[in-house]
């Protein structure tokens, strides 16, 4: 039988969350700091756009109210609706600094338990109020914003208040978690039986395991456990026509599985409320080595001859050399960085990360010094201690040139290895392209790899360029759309792990199967008959 603990207790309280832009306020870049940064960006303005005061902007008046039961979890306050409004996306910090806030969430609901969640839908479903799931609106696509334009009201429902680790199995190494718990509420949560969920976005900080599993996250360990898919055991959903819950089992072949249906429904068929999630020891042996490549094919072969050797690097971030100056990890000689990391919670592996570099010498790199540790804390050698610094602070940096009106943004795809040199060169040609034609400047595009697969890797792009007051977010749309285009020529996926939302519908038509989205509009239609759950993402939003 299983060793089941009581549930352990609530996390601390989170620092206090920036409205308009990433993460904790008080880490926001000070009007100086913009202006130094933006210094670094030929073309780029001299001052910094203000961050309006919550009391000086214009929401549209609220248009619903919900029975007098459901009052206790409602909030109408200025601030809860400027914060739903949006997603955490360069256009969406950018509309929130104008103060654009015609899409603003009439209400936000944080239900305190499933019946809460039952009848907040219930009462949604009568009055043709759309309801839009929020984990911790880190969404990169706007699928926390609502834009169909035709329900009678909009409800925010926010799931922060369902933050606990139910249970846990320590025999099977698997916990009850709920949906709205944060990355680091949940791991502290977890810590103490010497267990983690070991799934790290680069939003950890700031979403939720609902968004997780709404979105199917990538984790930033790049290989082998890369999608929060992979360590789903059961999932409960509550759905307008009923509540559905998963036989939790190690694995099973019973048909298709109902899981699949809701990992990546964004909040289209119904509310993840809590999961049955696989657990890992936690790693107490780490090491990580960085290496350098003059040639960025070189690198490449490197990385996947890496994928597929069965060595499973945590970490195997290839930066082009771009993307290495960019994050500060590139040596004086330039060239592209390959950060390798290795953990286990069971034994040593310094020799399994020796055997990582000598392949990586093998293809023409030169390994900078390593150093390996025990215990819980990341180790390694400088570039790979300045990647995860970079990688943590980029997107209050990417804020602090938002408000420059600097364009700073990302895409990201995957496709498979022997398509991956010629989307590289297409990526580069047709988006620089597009970044001079728009901008008039030549302006940054790097790539990374996120995560990488035996047959291809995930790759992430990072645009840099000065863009026209006023005009930020036309320029980055036609940009992204150039973006986009390409993407779509090169057979690679519209995304990998940012989500579809509202923003890569276009491109997500073009890719699914027809088939696949009749029986998909089926599902909604079957679980969602009055059209309320977050219109316009996945599927067409209903006439009302
Ligand atoms: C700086 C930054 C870095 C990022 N890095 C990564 C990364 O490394 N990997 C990655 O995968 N993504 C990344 N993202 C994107 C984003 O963090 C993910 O999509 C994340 O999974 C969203 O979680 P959330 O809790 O914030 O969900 P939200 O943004 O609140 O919601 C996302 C979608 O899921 C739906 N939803 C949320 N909770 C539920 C629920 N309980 N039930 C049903 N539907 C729900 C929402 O309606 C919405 O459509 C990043 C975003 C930012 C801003």
């Amino acid at each position: 039988m299983a060793d089941r603990t009581s549930p352990p207790p609530r996390p601390e309280s989170a620092p206090t969350r920036s409205w308009w832009g990433w993460g904790a306020s008080d880490r926001a870049l000070s009007d100086a700091e913009c202006a130094s940064l933006a210094a670094l960006v030929p073309g780029a303005t001299e001052a910094a756009l203000p961050v309006p005061a919550v009391a000086s902007l214009e929401l549209p008046p609220v248009r619903v109210s919900a029975p007098a039961a459901l009052a206790r979890l409602l909030s109408s306050a200025p601030a809860d609706r400027a914060a739903h409004t949006y997603g955490k996306a360069f256009r969406d910090v950018v509309r929130a600094l104008y103060g654009e806030m015609a899409a603003a969430p009439d209400l936000v609901a944080r239900p305190r338990d499933e019946r809460d969640v039952v009848d907040l839908l219930d009462w949604a479903a009568g009055a043709g109020v759309a309801v839009v799931p929020y984990g911790a609106g880190s969404s990169v696509v706007g699928g926390v914003e609502y834009r169909a334009g035709n329900h009678r009201g909009v409800l925010s429902l926010d799931l922060s208040r369902l933050d606990r680790v139910l249970e846990i199995d320590r025999v099977s190494r698997a916990a009850l978690i709920q949906a709205g718990a944060l990355g680091p509420g949940l791991e502290s949560q977890l810590r103490p039986h010497g267990l983690t969920l070991r799934h790290f976005p680069q939003s950890f900080a700031f979403s939720t395991l609902g968004g997780w599993l709404a979105t199917r996250a990538g984790g930033h360990y790049a290989t082998l456990h890369t999608h929060i898919d992979d360590l789903v055991e059961s999932l409960r959903v509550v759905t307008p026509t009923g509540v559905s819950q998963s036989l939790r089992v190690p694995g099973s072949g019973a048909g298709p599985s109902p899981d699949r249906l809701f990992l990546g429904s964004e909040g289209t068929l119904g509310i993840i409320t809590e999961a049955w999630m696989r657990l890992q020891d936690r790693p107490s042996h780490k090491a990580s080595a960085s290496v350098v490549f003059e040639r960025f094919p070189d690198a490449v072969d490197t990385v996947r001859a890496i994928a597929q050797s069965g060595l499973h690097p945590a970490n195997c971030r290839l930066l082009d050399p771009g993307e290495a100056a960019l994050s500060g990890v590139a040596s004086g000689g330039g060239g592209s960085v390959l950060v390798l990391g290795v953990e286990s919670a069971h034994g040593p592996v310094d020799g399994r990360l020796a055997e990582l570099v000598a392949l990586a010498r093998d293809h023409g790199g030169s390994p900078a010094e390593r150093s390996s540790a025990s215990g819980d804390s990341a180790s390694g050698d400088s570039a790979a201690t300045a990647w995860r610094s970079a990688f943590l602070r980029m997107p209050y940096i990417r804020d602090g040139l938002a408000r420059m009106s600097v364009i700073s943004e990302t895409f990201e795809t995957a496709c498979t290895w022997d398509r991956f040199p010629e989307l590289y060169e297409a990526a580069h040609r047709e988006v620089g392209a597009a970044v001079k034609k728009v901008t008039g400047a030549s302006g940054l595009v790097n790539c990374r790899f996120t995560h990488v697969y035996p047959d291809g890797p995930a790759t992430y792009f990072t645009v840099i360029a000065p863009g026209r007051r006023g005009a930020e977010v036309a320029m980055w749309d036609e940009i992204k759309a150039a973006a986009m285009e390409t993407l779509g020529k090169q057979g690679a996926t519209v995304t990998h792990h940012h989500a579809v939302g509202r923003d890569h519908r276009p491109g997500y038509d073009r890719q699914r199967p027809e088939p696949f989205a009749l029986a998909l509009r089926a599902a909604k239609q079957a679980l969602d008959p009055a059209g309320i759950l977050n219109p316009g993402v996945l599927f067409d939003a209903p006439t009302v």
